[in-house]
């Protein structure tokens, strides 16, 4: 018999993919990628602010707006951005000449970010590659003006790109905890990026027996005004096929799986070692077909790679429209609170489907797997790799799935989730007011912080999730009278963690100093009983006695 080679067909080289960040986020997310390795792919760094452009790992920096910002961020103006970016658009051409696949990775609601994404996909496209775009939304404690700038760009974004990831920043801050810091917030959303690039990456790049071209990734992620859904999973030994789709769907961005139920096109990629087998591939297409509706657009690929060794690993990427997304946490909430089973808002962990998934699965929940895990990994946190309930029998008084979590009663009292952008307030909202300064309130645990159904200060939170909680009425509101900042002190997004949390100690010191000018009163330190030594002599040296505290002594004197 003559062996009849497989070739694998359309395969991009890795030398012809460029991954682009672009502004202070960008950035972030490119060294994040870069720290978790991916071979061969080429890392271009664009930015205004030289500081941070210097600090990028990217093999390949470019400075945008030399003459116009002269090494500064733009200040939060996505104009300035725009603008900066055509100064250094020959460059950027000569850079992306000749690749196939672009992908951008920019943090929208900033200057530079959003005023250059827009051109960088027209440059990459003139130059006929493939753009996948991959963009964050901004938190919602940053205000209108961000989102509304994250916005205009997104819509930009949507015509120009090839394929548009977006990644809520909320949405991803579910991955930490309340009391883990900012930072954190953000770098586990870079992980979630990081990971979802390089799954993508995977699918379109890597040799395979049944490819993913970038005409079925464009498909899987056509939908413009959406929000990307991904997971990945990957296990090893018995039933590792089902292991890894139930770590793939325990990402918290397909939110348990229950997302993919609206979806109407899922990409699926699995890859495994050299004993990959028919069956294996047929069991996992089974089971997840019980995920998603019946009549979606399954898009599948497989590939294999003797460096997986006895691993399997599965890849879902989606997206769903944002009106969808809107409606459906409504919804589910609506169905839960009238079932008691849920608190009305504030859906901090992933999602839980209603009801139980009716497929038996073997596996006992209490543990994760030894040799399994969800790739993403974002978290060491155990509610953040949770298994996932869908295979277990419906039981209500475990819904609330985070008992360490001291704040959650607070989520229970709040009974109006909903909140329309039009309601954010006018003014951007400080980290103050959004209670940030939690840990720094003293009496905290004596008083726990009760959000008021009525509370429009406090809602945001409930719409997005974000599981930093709010001590609402408890904290100051910012000043009036503040003096006006410079530019860069207020929209310089990149130190804006710092600087706020200075900014907040610093009202706080304000806020709770003696309004009325007099100073506290003294305690007394002397006149009192004197215990044990009460009727004994003063200890007097050189006319002092010494039993006085010296700063009373110096006092007197
Ligand atoms: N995921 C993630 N998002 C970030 C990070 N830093 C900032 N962001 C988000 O990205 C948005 C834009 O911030 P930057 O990228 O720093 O801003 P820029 O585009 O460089 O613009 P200017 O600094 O105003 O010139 C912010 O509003 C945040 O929502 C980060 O490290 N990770």
């Amino acid at each position: 018999m003559i062996e009849f080679p497989r070739d694998p067909q359309n395969v991009i080289p890795t030398s012809s993919v460029k991954i682009v960040g672009l502004g202070g986020a960008g950035a972030n997310m490119l060294d994040r990628v870069a720290l978790d390795g991916l071979d061969g792919a080429e890392l271009l760094a664009l930015n205004t602010d030289i500081r941070t452009l210097s600090g990028s790992v990217a093999g390949e920096r470019i400075q945008l707006g030399r003459n116009l910002t002269k090494g500064l961020g733009t200040g939060g103006d996505p104009e300035l951005g725009h603008q900066a970016v055509l100064e250094a658009e020959d460059e950027i051409r000569a850079s992306l000449k000749g690749r196939k696949i672009v992908f951008v990775c920019v943090g929208l609601g900033g200057g530079t970010g959003s005023g250059s994404a827009p051109i960088v996909a027209r440059i990459a496209r003139e130059e006929g590659a493939f753009v996948v775009m991959f963009a964050t939304m901004p938190f919602v404690f940053e205000g209108r003006r961000r989102r509304e700038q994250a916005e205009t760009s997104l819509n930009e974004l949507a015509v120009l790109s090839n394929a548009l990831v977006t990644f809520d920043n909320s949405r991803m801050g579910e991955l930490v905890l309340a009391k883990q810091g900012i930072h954190e917030a953000f770098a586990a959303a870079d992980r979630m990026i990081s990971e979802s690039i390089k799954a993508v990456i995977r699918l379109v790049v890597r040799p395979g027996l049944i490819n993913i071209g970038l005409d079925d990734l464009m498909s899987a992620l056509r939908t413009t005004r959406s929000r990307c859904l991904f997971g990945s999973g990957i296990a090893r030994g018995k039933d590792r096929a089902q292991k890894a789709l139930r770590n793939a769907l325990a990402s918290p961005l397909l939110d348990q799986g229950a997302l993919l139920k609206d979806a109407q096109s899922v990409l699926v990629h699995l890859c495994g070692g050299e004993d990959l087998t028919l069956f294996e591939i047929e069991l996992l297409m089974e089971s997840l077909g019980k995920h998603v509706p019946p009549s979606a657009h399954v898009l599948f690929g497989a590939a294999v790679d003797p460096g997986m060794n006895d691993q399997l690993s599965i890849t879902l990427v989606s997206s769903l429209p944002e009106e969808r997304l809107r409606d459906r946490p409504t919804m589910e909430r609506a169905e839960r609170s009238a079932s008691g089973l849920e608190p009305s808002v504030g859906f901090a962990s992933p999602l839980v489907e209603d009801e139980p998934d009716p497929e038996p699965e073997p596996e006992p929940e209490d543990k994760m797997e030894e040799d399994s895990e969800p790739e993403w990994a974002p978290d060491p946190e155990p509610e953040a790799v949770a298994e996932p309930e869908i295979e277990e029998p419906e039981k209500p008084e475990e819904e609330p799935d985070e008992p360490e979590d001291e704040d959650e009663p607070v989520a229970e009292e709040v009974e109006e989730p909903e909140v329309e952008e039009d309601e954010e307030p006018d003014t951007p909202r400080s980290l103050e007011d959004d209670g940030f300064f939690a840990e720094s309130e003293p009496k905290e645990e004596e008083e726990p912080p009760r959000l008021e159904p009525d509370d429009d200060d406090d809602a945001p939170f409930a719409e997005s999730g974000f599981t930093l909680k709010p001590v609402g009425s408890k904290l100051p509101k910012r000043r009036k009278d503040r003096p006006a900042k410079s530019k860069e002190e207020t929209d310089d997004f990149a130190s804006a963690p710092d600087d706020l949390f200075g900014e907040g100690l610093d009202d706080l010191e304000d806020e709770f100093a003696p309004k009325s000018g007099k100073s506290q009163s003294e305690l007394s330190f002397d006149g009192g009983p004197k215990g044990r030594f009460e009727g004994s002599d003063p200890s007097v040296f050189e006319g002092e006695d010494l039993d006085v505290p010296a700063f009373l002594r110096k006092k007197r004197k």
